[in-house]
This record gives C-alpha cells, sequence and structure tokens, in this order.
C-alpha cells in the first residue's frame, strides 16, 4: 500500500512487455520510495503520479485500451501527468503517425513529433546499438539499445506553446548494421535537422524512446525518468 510520500508509477498493461518495465522499477535504488502498479482500469490510473507505456504492438495497445475504457482517461493523463512511452508506447505519445492501417491508429498524443511505424523494418532486421544520452547517469558509459520493429521520428513539429522538444540520444549511422538501412533509404543523413537518427527525446516531463531500456540489464534509464520527470511534477 502506498502511503503520500511514495512515488506510485503505473505501467499500461494492456499488452506488450509491461512486466519488464515493473522488474526494472521495483529494483530503482532512489531517495523516495517507488511504488509500482499495473495498469488496467480507470481506478489503477487514478493512483498513479506517471505512467509508462510499454513496447508491444501500439494498434493492440489502443484498441484494449478503447476496450477498457481507457482511452480517453489516458488522453487526460498524458495531459497532466508525466508519461514515458517505449517503441509502441513512443507511437502512441506520438501526435501523429505514418504507415497506419487503413481506419487510422488512435494516438494518446502528448509529444509533439511524427513517428513512422517499423521504421527500421521488420522483426528480423531487429537490432543493438551503444548510445550516447544526455543527463544519463555515469553518461560517458553507453546505454545499449535494442531496438525491436521500432519506430522512426520522421519530424518534430515546431513548438510555439508547448515545452521545446529536447533530444537526448541520436543514432550514429556508422554503428547501424549493415543490412539496416534508414528510411527512405535513399537520402542521406548529414542534415541536422534530420530527425530519422533521434531515438530518444523529452518534451516537459513526457519521455519517449524509440528503444526498449527495459530488455537490458541498465536501470539508467527508469531511474532518469523518476529523477527527472516524475520528481519534478510533484513538487
Ligand atoms: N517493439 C515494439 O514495441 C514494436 C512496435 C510496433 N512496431 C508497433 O507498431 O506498435
Amino acid at each position: 500500500m502506498a502511503t503520500k510520500d511514495d512515488v506510485t508509477i503505473g505501467i499500461l498493461a494492456m499488452q506488450g512487455a509491461f512486466a519488464e518495465h515493473q522488474v526494472i522499477l521495483q529494483k530503482l535504488s532512489i531517495k523516495r520510495k517507488v511504488v509500482t502498479t499495473l495498469v488496467r482500469t480507470m481506478d489503477d490510473l487514478e493512483r498513479c503520479d506517471a505512467l509508462i507505456i510499454p513496447g508491444g504492438e501500439s494498434t493492440t495497445i489502443a484498441l484494449l485500451a478503447r476496450l477498457a475504457g481507457l482511452l480517453e482517461p489516458l488522453r487526460a493523463f498524458v495531459r497532466k501527468k508525466p508519461v514515458w512511452g517505449t517503441c509502441a508506447g513512443a507511437i502512441l505519445l506520438s501526435s501523429s503517425v505514418e504507415g497506419a492501417k487503413k481506419g487510422g491508429q488512435e494516438l494518446l498524443g502528448g509529444i509533439s513529433v511524427t513517428t513512422a511505424r517499423n521504421g527500421w523494418g521488420s522483426q528480423v532486421e531487429s537490432f543493438e546499438a551503444a548510445l550516447n544520452v544526455d543527463g544519463l547517469r555515469d553518461s560517458l558509459k553507453p546505454f545499449t539499445g535494442v531496438f525491436i520493429r521500432a519506430p522512426v521520428i520522421l519530424s518534430i513539429s515546431p513548438t510555439a506553446l508547448e515545452p521545446p522538444v529536447q533530444v537526448i540520444a541520436r543514432l550514429s549511422t556508422e554503428l547501424l548494421p549493415k543490412n539496416q538501412t534508414l528510411i527512405p533509404a535513399d537520402e542521406d543523413n548529414t542534415d541536422p535537422r534530420d530527425t530519422r537518427c533521434v531515438v530518444a527525446l523529452r518534451q516537459g516531463h513526457h519521455l519517449l524512446t524509440t528503444f526498449h531500456p527495459e530488455l537490458t540489464r541498465d536501470d539508467r534509464f527508469h531511474e532518469y525518468f523518476v529523477r527527472e520527470c516524475v520528481l519534478p511534477s510533484l513538487i
């Protein structure tokens, strides 16, 4: 049972890698006690100070959230409290998505980016890459990004009113596996405004990673989310 000094972080548990996030959060060693809760109902969501939307299948997560009556409550939550989306969760937090199936894809929005689903190819084209991430604990030590049918960030919208988008990690194209081509494959990536190599960013108290920090044994992204996004929002 959470006390008023504890921080409750929910993990949306419709489908996907929610259990892995919970395991890492439960082992975090930080000043405040973190209580985790799997979110499947409105009551679960109401207890949360912040939320993680895991990787999985964004269309399935959205469909199951709709069936659970959670889509609108989740949208309202994103407007108020910190949310971190990993992979499929990153797609759901995007303001728009390209390559959505016919009939469209329901999004929660919250972060001013346009993403493309499966932008690095299919499951067999999954890969790992070492990332340098601004603001991570021991930031000189690279973080292993696990990319599984990951989305690509096609653009970051200029934001006049919202908090600015802050890129915290880019993939170095030289580190990409040889069979990996960035969409669209025929363009080079020398333009600094090219967002296709951006793999982690923040906007206000929201965090987006196109890869899966929960599938590593490295807790630094979870610690970062709590330290940089969640705790400041409670003050
Ligand atoms: N690993 C993942 O979360 C994959 C995301 C998936 N490609 C989607 O569109 O939702």
